[in-house]
């Protein structure tokens, strides 16, 4: 949009300088005025003005990779493939100034394993305000679509809401939590969206990114895990190899995982099937840690250890694994 009119150059830096001339003043009128006097000379058009104080799509924000992989090092505990697989794709998929889809994620895990917290991080690296961005779109099974018999109502919807915020902003990202208890073949409907399309209707959606939550596959996460622990091998030795193709074909044949039987799953339209690893006594410590740390507290590990202890942990004769992962971790620190 350009700035409609223009002074000549003199008047308009006059009028430029005497507006800063004033700013040692009276600081708020002045930056209206300023801003008035930037616009008029053109030096910015009314759209760079209104973004300075609004949130616009505007050109894709490069992702910060750097920034990315220090915020998955440092705040997500015990998900190594996770941090891994979600770095990679994220860089992958920003650096292409024309990718051929969407990109499409589905994190899959047990309660309490850092699904939501991933998306939040991955959120805030892609749209300065995070979950909180006009540009990032959260959809709760339970609360968004409850009714099986409103499926119908349910794809309609999604596809126009999905339409209208791609075509308001080419780089949006949508968030499905709680996939496992979306009503089977309701996801379908935003396959054409995933596809590889140039256009659907004259929007592009190639540069959207698409993640799902679901605890879905927990159980063979778990199993996965299990075998290494019992073989004394390393939890950082399990690779993506290990369980992705088993993971998707486990949720494609589980109709409790929001996915059974998907043309999203069967067209091959989710890039990556990412496990969350069930959490450890160790991983609890550093959410408590964490946790104390967010609240500014010094770290007490008296209070860390009594927090752990508190939760409970499988198999009942090892012991091995938080059963609600790191949640309620928070509740009972209030409790300390
Ligand atoms: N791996 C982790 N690293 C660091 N913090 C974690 C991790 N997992 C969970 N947490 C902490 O626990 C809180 C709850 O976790 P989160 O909501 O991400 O779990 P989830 O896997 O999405 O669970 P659910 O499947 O029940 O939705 C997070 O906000 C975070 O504070």
């Amino acid at each position: 949009m350009r700035a409609a009119g223009r002074l000549g150059s003199g008047a308009a830096l006059w009028l430029l300088l005497a507006a800063q001339a004033v700013a040692a003043i009276e600081p708020i009128s002045v930056g209206i005025a300023i801003g008035a006097a930037s616009v008029i000379t053109g030096y910015l058009s009314y759209r760079d003005l209104y973004c300075r104080f609004a949130e616009c799509c505007g050109k894709q924000r490069p992702l910060n990779a750097t920034a990315l992989k220090l915020d998955l090092k440092e705040k997500l505990f015990g998900q190594h493939l996770a941090a891994e697989v979600i770095l990679k794709a994220l860089t992958g998929f920003r650096s292409n100034d024309n990718p051929k889809k969407p990109l499409t994620l589905s994190l899959h895990g047990w309660a309490g394993t850092g699904k939501n917290f991933v998306s939040q991080i991955v959120a805030e690296n892609l749209h300065a305000k995070g979950l909180k961005s006009n540009f990032v779109h959260l959809f709760v099974s339970t609360l968004h679509f409850p009714h099986e018999q409103h499926i119908k109502l349910y794809q309609d919807q999604l596809q126009t809401w999905i339409r209208g915020n791609v075509s308001a902003c080419a780089s949006s990202v949508f968030i499905f939590d709680e996939m496992d208890k979306l009503h089977p073949g309701l996801i379908d409907a935003i396959k054409p969206f995933l596809d590889y399309y140039e256009q659907v209707d004259g929007v592009s959606y190639r540069k959207a990114i698409f993640i799902f939550l679901s605890n879905a596959g927990g159980d063979l996460i778990t199993k996965t895990a299990l075998e290494f622990w019992r073989a004394g091998r390393r939890r950082e030795d399990i690779q993506l190899k290990d369980l992705e193709h088993a993971l998707s074909v486990g949720v494609f044949n589980n109709k409790h995982s929001g996915l059974w039987r998907s043309g999203l799953i069967y067209k091959r339209l989710i890039d990556y099937f990412i496990p969350f690893l069930p959490l450890e006594y160790t991983h609890v410590k550093m959410c408590v840690r964490a946790e104390m740390k967010a609240r500014g507290s010094a770290i007490d590990e008296d209070v860390v250890t009594r927090v752990a202890e508190e939760m409970t942990f499988y198999p009942k004769g090892e012991k091995i694994y938080s059963d609600r992962g790191c949640k309620t971790v928070q509740s009972r620190l209030d409790f300390q």
